[in-house]
């Protein structure tokens, strides 16, 4: 499958790129922010506008030919950097910053604002299912037992207020390419959202990692 590569990035030169990317894609998440909640009048709207087209040509200049993908180095590191829920070039994600333990136990603090609404003051359903998803996903992986959502279920307990949020999931249990992954969000009142979902090692990703077919008991690696 396209859109893994590996490349030859060292960690010097990843450093440099968070530390560049990182705040431009700020920069723009507050544009996102700033653009929905805005009170100024016509014309400042239209000169803005005229300024943020010239910033686009700008960086069209230079591009991908398409999206960013998911790059590793040499050492596996990965750079999901354009996933729309963690990727540091995507201003459309959040970004979740998720700690990860090799049992398959993922976690994050995260804040969601006006980007995020669905009904009045409250993230919308589907971008809860968007971090559900990436949070069991990111469980399945750390776990060692990666995998694509082929199932997810959300149990929507009470509605979701915009605002500081966390998010937690772990590998209920596994049988082999298959993992089956919980979660759950929470506001300071506690849980909002449940998650279940499983997780299948698909077909390409099986021909790389048990040429001979005996995908039972070896788990594949997972690097990050
Ligand atoms: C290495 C992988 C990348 C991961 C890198 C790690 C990254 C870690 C952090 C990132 C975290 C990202 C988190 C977001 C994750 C997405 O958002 S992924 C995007 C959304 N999901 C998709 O697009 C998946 C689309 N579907 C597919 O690609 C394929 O249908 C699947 C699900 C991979 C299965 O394909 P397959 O392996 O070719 O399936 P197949 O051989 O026919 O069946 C295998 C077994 O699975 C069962 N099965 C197949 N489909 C289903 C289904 N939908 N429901 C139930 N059972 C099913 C079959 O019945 C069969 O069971 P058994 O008969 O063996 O018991």
């Amino acid at each position: 499958m396209g859109g893994f590569q590996q490349d030859e990035m060292t960690p010097e030169q990843i450093e440099h790129e968070v530390g560049l990317y990182g705040p431009f894609t700020e920069v723009v998440r507050e544009l996102v922010d700033a653009t929905i909640r805005t009170e100024v009048d016509d014309d400042e709207i239209r000169a803005v506008q005229a300024e943020l087209e010239d910033i686009v040509a700008r960086l069209r200049r230079s591009q991908l030919d398409g999206p960013y993908g998911v790059r590793f180095n040499a050492t596996g590191h990965g750079r999901p950097w354009g996933n729309s829920v963690v990727g540091l070039r995507n201003a459309i994600a959040p970004p979740l910053a998720i700690e990860r333990e090799s049992t398959g136990r993922v976690r994050c603090e995260f804040h969601l604002g006006a980007a995020y609404e669905g009904p009045p003051s409250l993230v919308h359903g589907g971008v809860s299912a968007l971090i559900l998803d990436q949070m069991l996903g990111e469980a399945a992986g750390a776990g060692g037992r990666p995998g694509m959502t082929a199932t997810l279920t959300l149990h929507y307990r009470r509605a979701t207020p915009l605002g500081d949020l966390r998010a937690e999931a772990w590998i209920e249990r596994t049988e082999g390419i298959k993992t089956w992954a919980h979660g759950r969000i929470e506001d300071a009142e506690g849980v909002t959202v449940e998650a279940e979902g499983l997780f299948i090692l698909p077909r390409w990703a099986r021909e790389l990692a048990f040429p001979t077919g005996d995908a039972a008991e070896t788990p594949p690696s997972y690097a990050e």
